[in-house]
This record gives C-alpha cells, structure tokens and sequence, in this order.
C-alpha cells in the first residue's frame, strides 16, 4: 500500500517589508510620483491627487484620502480621494443608463470596442506591469502577466462576440421552433482583490462588455492606482467609439461600498473576488435578495507527489507554485505531500532552489521575490510560522521576517 508523508514543508523565503495604505497627507515633494525615478507614473494618466470616483466623469470621491505606499520601501507613491456611500448611488445610476446604450449596440460591435481596449492595453502592458510591482509589491514581469491575462481574455472576448450560441428546439406545433437567446444581465458589479488587481477585473469586463453588459467596479483599498491607471485605459476607448464611457465605472472604496453591491437590487449580477470569509457574507447577502452572483475566493491547495514523480518537475513547479507573488495567490501551493520514499531527496533539493531565489525591490530585474503586500500579510505569516512551530514543525528554510527597504 502506499504510504503518503504528511509532514509539511514550512519553506517560505524571508519577507520583505511592506506597509498598508494609510490616510496620513504627505507633502506633494514626499510622493514618489513626482521624483524623476517615477516620472513614467505619468503616462498612465495618474497625479499626485487622484479622484477615485468615475461615473462618466472623474470625481474627487466624499470618502478618505487614501495614499498608496510602495510595499518594496515602504514611501508614499500618490493620494486618492476615495468613494463613499453617498456617491455609490450616482455611480449607479449613470451605469445603468450608460448600459442602454450599450445593450442595444449589436454583439460584433461590443467585441470590436473590447478589442480595441486590448490593443490599448497592449500598449501599456510595460508600464502597467511596473506599476503593479511599485504598488502591489508583485515582481514586475508577473505584473506585465496580469495585463497580459486581460488581453488574452479581451481576445477570447472577442471571438465570443461572433460565437454567443443559442440552440434551436423543435416544436409541436407545426410551423414552429423554440429560439434559445442569450440576453444581458445589465449592470455587472465587480468587487476585486488586492492581489490581481488588474486581471481579475479583467476577466469579468471582457467577458461582461462583450455580452451587452455595464460594469462597475470597487476595487481592494490598497490597490487604487493600479485600478486608476486600468480605468483610464476603458475610459479612453470608449470616449474615442463616442460610446458613454460610464459603461465602465469606478467607485474606489471600502468595504461599506462593496457591501452596498451585495444588497442592491439594481447590480444585477455580482461578481467578488477576494478571501473566503467575505465571499461568504457576500455570497449570503446576494442570495438574500435572490440576485446572481459569482465567487472566486481564496484556496488551500496541495500538491501530491507519488513515488515515481518527476522529481525536477516537482521541485521546479513547487518552487514556482509557492514564491510567485510572494505566495498571496489563490493558486499558491500551501502543502506539499510526498511519498516517503523522496521525501529527503525533495527536501534537499528544494532547499538548494530556495536559496537560489532573489529577495528584493520588486522593480528590479533579477528580482524573483518581492515584498508582501501589506503588514496584515505579514502578521498572517508570522502566524503560521509560529503555528507551525507550536505544532512540531521544523522551519527548513526562511520563516523570520525580513526588513529591507530599497531606494
Ligand atoms: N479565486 C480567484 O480567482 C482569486 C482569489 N483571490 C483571493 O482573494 C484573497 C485576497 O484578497 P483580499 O483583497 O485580501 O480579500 P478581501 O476578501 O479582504 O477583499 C476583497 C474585496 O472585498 C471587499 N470587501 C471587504 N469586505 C466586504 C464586504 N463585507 N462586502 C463586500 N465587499 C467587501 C474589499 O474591499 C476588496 O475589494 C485571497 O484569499 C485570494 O485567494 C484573489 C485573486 C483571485
Ligand atoms: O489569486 C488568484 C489568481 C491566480 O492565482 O491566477
């Protein structure tokens, strides 16, 4: 019979340092926005002060300015005036009329603005990417794959445009058939994660806008530049197809707004992504009022190694599965299960791969690790670090933390 360790490998490389967002104002010459390093913060359209309401225009929101920092030195990158309740409901309102417009607009015609916003991004991809890295603390290059995953997603999108099915069924009746149409839902409530603040938003928009649908979005509170810079890109396509652009609104807020999604009637489809226990009270305020929803929530994946696995492969996709972004994906490798005939062999090896692995700015290239997000990341680790611990395990390799700032 086969015998599977169940010993995990607490093996996780040292943390960085990182900060949230706070509400503290710093003088406009404290941003990093405005040092010649970041000057390239520009080209995606964003300031020192950014409104982080659009509802067809930009607005200041009536909630807390809230200034991102840059988890990799911990400094001020810009300010956002963020959304409160009391702007939710103008949003609201101009996304639902916005998407009258839109509904209407043949499917073919929906997929050619949606790949009109792809190319758009094409051309930011570089820059996009880099502002991820500064303020979601993800190494550049896995940045630059987040947008990609949009594009990809716009492309399918697309397709889809000249695809979206619908059968024919036979009828009793003589002279008759049951015609199966697909219509929009009407306004698609997207609530993000910090983590793929880009992609995960994509993936709905595409999709969404292809199908005749508005879209609203609130994004993670620590993310708000990342989602800026997106928005501008969906704003400025839809302002060159002379199109409403409140098709695709914006409100920037916390969790009060995200809750509001959840109760109203009028978002006629939710979309969250983000942590368990929250998609959980979402998911139960959606059903309470028997709306539609969708949830991508957090995992606790395992990888299973039976004894004659292919054992670079192993170390290779564990290596991979564990440090990319820093481990904060939903797709992270959190355990590791071998048959004990390799498990020392494993063990070893993968020590050596970790102790390959570059620590550092997450902006910097070579950099294979950055910093975590934020300081709640890094309490959660120490947490289970120590939970580990008190559990009988061995640290292998890392477990402390780390406080490094770069320049
Ligand atoms: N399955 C998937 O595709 C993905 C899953 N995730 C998961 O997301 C989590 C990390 O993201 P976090 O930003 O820390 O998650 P989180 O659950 O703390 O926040 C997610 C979003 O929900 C909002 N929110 C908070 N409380 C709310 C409430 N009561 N009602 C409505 N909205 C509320 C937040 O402001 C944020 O925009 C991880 O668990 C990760 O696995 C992240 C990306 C993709
Ligand atoms: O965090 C979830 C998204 C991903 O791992 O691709």
């Amino acid at each position: 019979m086969l015998k599977l360790s169940k010993r995990s490998v607490i093996n996780q490389v040292k943390y960085v340092t990182a900060c949230q967002f706070s509400t503290t104002k710093k003088l406009s010459s404290d941003l990093l926005i405005d040092q010649p390093k970041y000057e390239w913060l520009k080209e995606l359209g964003l300031n020192a002060d950014n409104d982080g309401v659009f509802d067809g225009s930009w607005r200041p929101g009536s909630g807390p300015v809230v200034t991102s920092l840059c988890p990799s030195n911990n400094e001020p990158i810009a300010r956002i005036a963020t959304g409160a309740l009391s702007d939710y409901q103008g949003v609201v309102n101009n996304a639902k009329e916005a998407w009258k417009v839109w509904a209407d607009i043949p499917a073919p015609q929906r997929g050619e603005i949606v790949r009109q916003i792809g190319h758009a991004l094409r051309e930011k991809k570089t820059l996009l990417g880099n502002l991820e890295a500064l303020e979601v603390g993800k190494i550049a290059v896995e940045g630059a794959g987040e947008v990609q995953e949009f594009i990809d997603v716009c492309d399918y999108a697309v397709g889809l445009s000249r695809m979206i099915p619908g059968m024919v069924f036979p009828s009793e009746r003589p002279g008759h058939a049951l015609i199966e149409n697909w219509n929009p839902v009407g306004l698609v409530g997207v609530i993000t994660a910090f983590n793929f603040p880009i992609a995960v938003y994509g993936w709905n928009t595409a999709i969404a806008l292809t199908c005749g649908n508005s879209v609203l979005w609130k994004p993670a509170p620590t993310v708000n530049l990342s989602t800026i810079a997106t928005q501008k890109i969906m704003e400025s396509v839809l302002r060159e197809n002379d199109l409403p652009p409140a098709i695709c609104s914006l409100i920037c807020g916390g969790a009060d707004v995200g809750s509001e999604m959840a109760d109203d009637t009028r978002v006629d489809l939710l979309s969250f992504t983000g942590s368990t226990a929250v998609g959980q009270k979402v998911g139960v305020a959606v059903q309470q009022r028997f709306g539609r929803k969708i949830l991508e929530l957090g995992g606790n994946n395992a990888i299973i190694v039976m004894e004659d696995g292919d054992l670079d492969m192993v170390v290779r996709s564990t290596l991979f599965a564990s440090v990319g972004t820093q481990g904060q994906r939903c797709t992270t490798a959190r355990r590791l299960i071998l048959h004990e005939s390799i498990y020392d062999n494993v063990l070893e090896r993968l020590k050596k791969a970790y102790a390959q692995v570059r620590v550092g700015d997450a902006l910097e290239e070579g950099t294979i690790y950055g910093p975590l997000h934020s300081k709640a990341g890094v309490d959660l680790y120490c947490a289970t670090v120590n939970e580990a611990k008190r559990m009988g395990g061995k640290i292998e390799v890392g477990g402390n933390v780390r406080r490094l700032l770069y320049g």
